[in-house]
């Protein structure tokens, strides 16, 4: 391997993600099959590229603090991502930054900006990068400190605080330990959780879901119990979606946009799968891979097909199901964790538009609710007008319904005192659970 094939590598994967729209666990799979990379280098080329993706705006902040010519895409990339090592990983000296960084710039380019890198780059390591704490104004601070869109953070801001803002900001840019859903139906979670203790993996249960098992260690990715069926990845947060539902074994039950099926499946498991589960998707292709799941699970009393929630009146009779589960589209701005630049994608314009079509699919579906029936309205969102809001004006049209007497109570005592609770649903902050952001309401229609 050349001296300098990783950092060279790395910055031909950001281009390609960063300016291409290549997705980035793809391309970096692929980056490590094609090389010889080792452990300690695909560990430092996936911590070079999601850590420079991750920390993008904080990066071009303090690249236009020193460079003000338009560089060439691959120059940009260079600099950002050796500003990224600079500052933010202690163990890679700079010296051996800034000198792989002007090999890379020799080959790529010419004598010109291999000068100008290593001039920047020198420049840094004397003087260090800018101080953020000087910035007043709190959103361009946080924004600019956890490379956040300033809008969104603005728009954080206003709508839940400062510190919940910041907060959510910062822990948006730590990946969250994964957690599984244990199949009640092959094996109980006191076994699961043996069985991954002996195989080295440290675990400890969810308060939030009896059958949620954390994983602190270990890639459960490759467990027996994970490609036996045994368990399945789903974030907390998704299961008490699920679990609020509260479907008992021989309902008729509606799951209306159930893509990919992991909160369809966890319905039917609640439910002994007895009964009836109705699953639709949008799309076809998603539609089969909930009933691939669904089958994969032994879960038969889930039928899933294709069909635009926003008609379903045309499938089914009014009043026809017991429970109701609305597991909205949505601008999933509670799902960053992990995912290093998804944020940068996201528009308050996809956030309006969003809202309206939550609205429209909860006015379609409540009406297939039996009176007395409970519908629950969720989204891995974090954002007042895709959820409380489309809550309160449901509400105010529908008199015949209201937020459940008992949602508070049957929430799971960790949660109970959630910041995020008000008399339109529990909004899970990223922070609060260490989990995915999550909003979740359940409505009884009294009549
Ligand atoms: C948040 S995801 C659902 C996740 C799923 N409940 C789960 O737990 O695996 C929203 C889904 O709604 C689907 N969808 C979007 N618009 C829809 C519509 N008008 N009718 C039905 N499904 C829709 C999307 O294709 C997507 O799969």
């Amino acid at each position: 391997m050349k001296k300098y094939e990783l950092r060279d590598t790395a910055v031909t994967l950001l281009t390609r993600i960063g300016d291409q729209g290549g997705y980035s666990h793809l391309l970096l799979d692929q980056a490590i099959r094609n090389k010889d990379f080792d452990s300690r280098d695909t560990a430092l080329l996936t911590e070079i590229v999601y850590g420079t993706l991750s920390y993008k705006l904080t990066l071009e902040h303090f690249l236009g603090q020193f460079v003000s010519r338009k560089l060439d895409t691959w120059a940009k990339w260079l600099l950002l991502s050796a500003f990224y090592q600079m500052y933010s990983l202690d163990r890679v000296p700079d010296h051996a930054v800034i000198h792989e960084s002007v090999e890379i710039a020799k080959q790529r380019g010419h004598k010109g900006i291999a000068s100008l890198v290593n001039a920047v780059l020198r420049n840094v390591q004397r003087k260090g990068f800018p101080n953020l704490d000087d910035i007043k104004d709190p959103a361009e601070r946080i924004a600019l400190e956890t490379s956040h869109p300033h809008w969104l953070v603005e728009r954080w801001i206003s709508q839940y605080g400062e510190k919940t803002a910041r907060e959510m900001c910062a822990v948006n840019q730590v990946e969250k330990p994964i957690s599984v859903r244990v199949q009640p139906l092959l094996t109980t979670r006191a076994k699961a959780m043996e069985e991954l203790e002996s195989q080295g993996f440290t675990v400890r249960p969810s308060v939030i879901d009896t059958q949620g098992i954390i994983i602190e260690k270990g890639n459960v990715l490759k467990s027996d119990l994970f490609l036996s069926n045994q368990v399945t990845v789903q974030d907390q947060t998704s299961m008490l979606a699920g679990r609020m539902v509260n479907a008992k074994a021989g309902m008729t039950v509606l799951d209306a946009c159930s893509a990919p099926g992991g909160k369809t499946t966890h319905i039917a498991e609640t439910m002994d799968n007895q009964g009836k589960l109705y699953a639709y998707d949008l799309h076809a292709k998603k539609a089969k891979q909930v009933q691939q799941k669904a089958e994969k699970l032994k879960l038969t009393i889930i039928d899933a097909n294709q069909a635009d929630a926003r008609k379903l009146q045309e499938k089914h009779e009014q009043e026809s199901f017991d429970r109701i589960l609305l597991d909205a589209p949505c601008s999933g701005l509670g799902v960053l964790r992990g995912k290093p630049d998804i944020k940068y994608h996201k528009s308050a314009q996809d956030v309006l538009s969003l809202a309206s079509i939550q609205a429209d699919l909860l006015e379609e579906v409540a009406p297939l609710l039996k009176i007395g029936g409970k519908l629950v309205y969720s989204t891995c969102t974090v954002d007042q007008a895709e959820n409380e809001q489309v809550v309160r004006t449901f509400l105010k049209q529908h008199p015949e319904f209201e937020v459940d007497p008992d949602f508070r109570s049957d929430l799971p005592k960790a949660i109970h005192d959630a910041p995020g609770l008000t008399d339109a649903g529990l909004q899970i902050f990223p922070q609060d659970f260490n989990t995915d952001g999550f909003f979740l309401v359940r409505l009884v229609r009294k009549g």
